[in-house]
């Protein structure tokens, strides 16, 4: 399986003689991988998806996705890469309320210009998948929290990006909302390959990924592996680790 991201002694300084806020984070990424990036607030995760979406860049350090050194992009060319091969997900899931679901989630295929008939059955695949097949015709003002979240997911995987982002994308969301979302999303990650980078709080999301890195003080401090523990298993783990290291908020 080829790597898709690779991250090497990154550091980022964000004021002279403040301490680093990532030091010296180093790990790689393989396609069709799932992960998550835990960490007491503050323990720099944020930064981390900053830096390795191009939004921010680090003091040192490099970063390849798709083994392009992302030193090398101007601010122009960061852009059209985030537009071309990266997906995003936040707790907010900024749909556009003047669109219909199915329009929201054609947005980057029309961007990409393909032609309406793929569009047409790229969205109504992905929408099934994600259980919003019957909402596709409604705008988001009419969908629940946890749907509109699946819509933004939707949004996010239709154009096959090489990296799936996804910030606290349970944050806002009720235990069955979360649970549709990460299982949607688990299922994209195995019948899809989307390679996702999940930042979480909450242990149960975390087990929903194959592999977890443990944050603290801008660190690597533990890395967890699912392996073929079933996922309760995998979350009793988490939940212990994050006892242990006093990650809770
Ligand atoms: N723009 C900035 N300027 C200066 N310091 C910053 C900036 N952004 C973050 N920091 C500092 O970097 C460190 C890591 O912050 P970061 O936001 O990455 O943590 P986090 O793990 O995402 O926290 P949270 O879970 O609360 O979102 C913190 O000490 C923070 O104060």
């Amino acid at each position: 399986m080829h790597t898709v991201l690779q991250v090497k002694d990154v550091t980022k300084i964000y004021k002279k003689g403040q301490k680093p806020s990532l030091h010296k984070v180093s790990f790689q990424v393989c396609e069709g991988e799932f992960i998550g990036i835990m960490g007491a607030s503050g323990s720099g995760k944020t930064t981390l998806l900053n830096v390795l979406s191009t939004i921010d860049k680090p003091t040192g350090g490099d970063v390849y996705l798709n083994n392009i050194n992302l030193k090398s992009l101007t601010d122009t060319q960061a852009a059209d890469f985030r537009r071309d091969h990266l997906g995003f997900i936040f707790q907010e899931y900024f749909l556009l309320d003047s669109l219909t679901i199915r329009e929201n989630i054609s947005v980057p295929l029309t961007l990409k210009k393909l032609p309406p008939d793929q569009i047409e059955t790229m969205v109504t695949d992905l929408a099934k998948r994600f259980g919003i097949a019957s909402q596709l015709e409604k705008y988001p003002n009419e969908l629940s929290g946890g749907q509109r979240q699946r819509v933004s997911a939707a949004r996010a995987i239709v154009k096959h990006p090489g990296l799936l982002f996804a910030d606290e994308p349970t944050g806002a969301l009720d235990s069955s909302s979360a649970t549709e979302l990460l299982e949607a999303l688990k299922e994209a990650n195995s019948v899809l390959n989307t390679t996702i980078l999940m930042v979480t709080h909450d242990p149960y999301a975390a087990s929903f990924a194959s592999r977890i890195f443990l944050f603290k003080d801008g660190c690597i401090f533990r890395e967890l592996h699912r392996e073929k523990a079933d996922r309760r298993r995998f979350y009793e783990q988490i939940v212990d680790e994050v006892a242990e290291l006093d990650m809770d908020r």
